[in-house]
């Protein structure tokens, strides 16, 4: 065991107005309400395991990663940790503003109790790591950007070899490259044994690193076990909370292709871009509207700015974002990745298309060379209608069969 929460309660203080506060001092009598985080936390996080914390905003993940870090202590219950832990909650939280880069760094080495030898080679692999320049170290961390805060404090946070790693996900911001760095980093730890707990709402990166997960629900678990159960638990309650949203009708226009741009992800410099996704059926009419059991090809065009390795990912969705099959080139026997600069087309050939009536939709993805990380997405495009008008078969998809004769 690496970390044990045991009846864990989390209450916070909420008074309307700042001055409440003092209200309550001066005369005594309660001001606040009790906005309850968390109730009733109990489980273990294995010694070794990646495990992944998923919930809808204000659900209470990162109050128990603070609690499980330290840095809060919970109302009532208990928590125990085993081993040197990092964790990478709040931005440069443990930081002085007022003092450089370079001396936080050494600052945060004495913290883990480092002297002499061991002081100077974490003071070294924590400024490699940050790739902040020589003058950028000497200037105090209140002048930094936020990228050049998250890189301090990363390379500061990991530089120790923690055995237990616990991460928010408010760190996945900054730019590309240090994003990818991170999280080859926090691979590399928990290749070498290191337990690490983080929250994400990035399910798909929750499936690919967490053996086991927990749902946390208004202040509440209310799923934990294996990842893939957990996560499909999650997924089947924000699709019945998002169920008025649903609609029987394509969103965009009908059009066997369709354009992808400007990139929809956060980042500005996207390595490898996706610019068209199109369809085309064996006899050339109207892919938009394609029969059940004819041949279909899916068309993905990118553009690679650089020499990054790359995979790329499909999935074929319904309108109400139900995954009907979803796959990667990462998933391939080979995993090799694809690279070069300039334009690549990618063709995927659905033979004998086995989909039954009903409207789809695409989702396309560009991965880096781990599969883990989303380069570019572009979701929910290409609108499809499937007719079934020759078989009578019911559902979404035609599964092999056989029927056999018993007696
Ligand atoms: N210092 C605080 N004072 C009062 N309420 C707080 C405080 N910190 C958090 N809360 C409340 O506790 C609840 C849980 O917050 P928390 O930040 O843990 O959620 P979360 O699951 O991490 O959300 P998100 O996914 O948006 O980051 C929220 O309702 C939040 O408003």
């Amino acid at each position: 065991m690496a970390i044990a929460f045991k009846n864990i309660e989390k209450h916070y203080a909420v008074y309307a107005r700042p001055q409440d506060r003092l209200w309550e001092w001066v005369s005594g009598r309660q001001r606040h309400r009790v906005h309850v985080a968390l109730s009733g936390i109990s489980f273990e996080v294995r010694s070794g395991e990646t495990f992944g914390l998923i919930g809808e905003n204000g659900a209470g993940k990162s109050t128990l990663l603070k609690i499980a870090a330290g840095t809060i202590r919970p109302t009532c219950g208990e928590v125990t940790r085993q081993g040197r832990v990092a964790a990478l909650l709040e931005l440069g939280a443990g930081f002085h503003p007022e003092e450089s880069g370079q001396d936080n760094i050494r600052f945060m080495a004495a913290l883990h109790g480092l002297e002499g030898a061991a002081l100077e080679d974490f003071a070294a692999r924590a400024t490699a790591f940050s790739e902040l320049s020589e003058e950028t170290l000497q200037r105090p961390v209140k002048t930094y950007s936020s990228g050049m805060f998250m890189r301090l404090a990363f390379a500061a946070a990991t530089a120790i070899d923690p055995e237990v790693l616990i991460v928010d996900e408010a760190l996945s911001v900054g730019d590309l490259h240090f994003q990818k760095k991170s999280l080859n980093r926090i691979l590399e730890l928990r290749e070498r044994g290191a337990t690490v707990l983080f929250c994400s709402h990035n399910l798909y990166q929750v499936r690919s690193l967490c053996q086991r997960a927990a749902w946390i629900h208004g202040g509440r678990i209310a799923a934990i076990g294996s990842t893939e159960d957990v996560v499909t638990a999650y997924e089947a309650h924000e699709r019945r909370r998002y169920a008025h949203l649903r609609t029987d009708a394509p969103p965009a226009e009908l059009s066997n292709t369709q354009s992808v741009a400007p990139a929809p992800t956060a980042h500005t410099s996207v390595p490898v871009k996706i610019m068209r996704v199109g369809t085309e059926t064996a006899d050339g009419i109207n892919p938009a509207q394609v029969d059940s059991f004819q041949d279909l090809t899916l068309e993905i065009e990118l553009e690679s700015y650089g020499d990054t390795p790359f995979h790329v990912g499909f999935s074929i969705v319904r309108p109400d974002k139900d995954n009907v099959f979803g796959t990667s080139t990462h998933f391939l026997p080979s995993r090799q990745a694809m690279r070069g600069l300039g334009q690549h087309l990618l063709r995927v050939k659905f033979p004998r298309l086995p989909l039954l009536s009903g409207q789809y939709l695409w989702n396309v993805y560009t991965l880096d060379d781990t599969g883990l990380q989303v380069l570019d997405m572009a979701e929910l495009i290409q609108p499809f209608t499937v007719l079934n008008q020759k078989h009578r078969e019911v559902g979404l998809v035609w599964l092999e069969h056989e029927w056999l004769h018993i007696e």
